[in-house]
């Protein structure tokens, strides 16, 4: 066998023209565009990479994007009095806060402080709340644009077994919930797991959020296994994920690549979940349908 690869640049290339189709006929019927506050503090490259592609994606789908640099030594109150004067601009309808923060600042403190109502990411803990009890509310980013991927190669996901290798709360925690949403049986890994290979090996259904470059070896995995790689490493100058690809691919029935899988949906969704924050901040209904 030879793993399908999941191609999570096309899928979310294609999540986002729909987007923008939906967001003109927002804008014409609210007449005004969705916006998106970006805030990033310090000058981190790779989160300044993030915020600069998410700046683009959002002007490419017809919203406004807002960003705020600040220097690394800026204080907690000053941040948090920024994030109150977005939550309070009516011309904002989804902030998202670059992590990880300085070590000086609270990120939970931060992450708080957002409205749950602009609240993209989803980090809030009332939208983990929401999530994890069943009711409406952002979901984050990065393991709802798993799940659209996951949905689209198997269709219905009832009964599986899957495991989750990371307990985050950004990943691996909603990945869990949300799977446990689709009816599958969910096992959660992390680093005090014991004999992590023999439980992957009865996975249907494999997401990787680790931050260990390539840990996840083929020959732990179940022939046919769908596997996500969530990991995004940079080893020599090159994007790795937690997966062995190499080792992988050929005992997988589906695979995501790094680059050019998981990364790109959570671009793709955090203007969808922006939409939807327009929506509901304007009082029009959202249909959700292809989104
Ligand atoms: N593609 C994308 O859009 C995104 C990619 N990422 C990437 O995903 C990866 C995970 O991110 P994030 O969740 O924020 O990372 P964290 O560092 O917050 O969490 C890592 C998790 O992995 C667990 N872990 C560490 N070592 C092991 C081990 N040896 N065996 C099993 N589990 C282990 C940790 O366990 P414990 O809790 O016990 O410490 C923890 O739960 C990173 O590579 C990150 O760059 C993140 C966000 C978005
Ligand atoms: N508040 C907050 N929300 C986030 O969603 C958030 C964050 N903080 N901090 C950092 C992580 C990481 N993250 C990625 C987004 C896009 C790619 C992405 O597009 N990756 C491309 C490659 C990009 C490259 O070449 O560097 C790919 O995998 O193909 C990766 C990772 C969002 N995060």
């Amino acid at each position: 066998m030879n793993a399908q690869i999941i191609d999570g640049k096309a899928f979310a290339q294609g999540l986002r023209e729909r987007v923008a189709e939906r967001t003109a006929q927002f804008s014409e019927r609210a007449g005004r565009v969705p916006g998106l506050a970006v805030v990033l503090v310090g000058e981190d490259p790779a989160s300044q990479v993030y915020v600069r592609s998410k700046h683009k994606a959002t002007v490419a789908a017809g919203m406004a994007s807002f960003e705020h640099r600040l220097p690394a030594e800026t204080a907690q109150d000053e941040l948090l009095a920024l994030v109150a004067s977005l939550n309070a601009d009516d011309a904002v309808d989804g902030i998202l806060v670059q992590l990880p923060l300085p070590a000086h600042i609270d990120e939970n403190a931060v992450i708080a402080a957002i409205s749950p109502d602009k609240d993209v990411d989803g980090f809030h803990p009332v939208n983990a709340g929401r999530l994890a009890t069943g009711l409406d509310g952002f979901v984050p980013c990065t393991p709802l644009g798993c799940l659209m991927l996951l949905k689209d190669r198997l269709g219905n996901l009832s009964g599986l077994d899957a495991v989750v290798i990371g307990r985050s709360n950004i990943v691996g925690k909603p990945m869990a919930q949300l799977l446990i949403r689709e009816s599958c049986t969910v096992t959660v890994a992390h680093s005090r797991t014991r004999d992590l290979p023999a439980l992957v090996r009865r996975a249907d259904i494999v997401v990787a959020a680790v931050g260990l470059p390539e840990m996840v070896k083929g020959d732990w995995l179940k022939p046919g296994a769908a596997v996500i790689d969530v990991g995004i490493n940079r080893v020599e100058g090159k994007l790795v994920g937690d997966v062995d690809f190499a080792s992988a691919a050929p005992v997988a029935g589906a695979i995501t690549p790094v680059p050019g899988g998981v990364g790109p949906m959570t671009i793709a969704v955090l203007l969808r979940n922006t939409l939807v924050a327009a929506h509901r901040n304007a009082g029009i209904a959202f249909e959700a349908g292809t989104l």
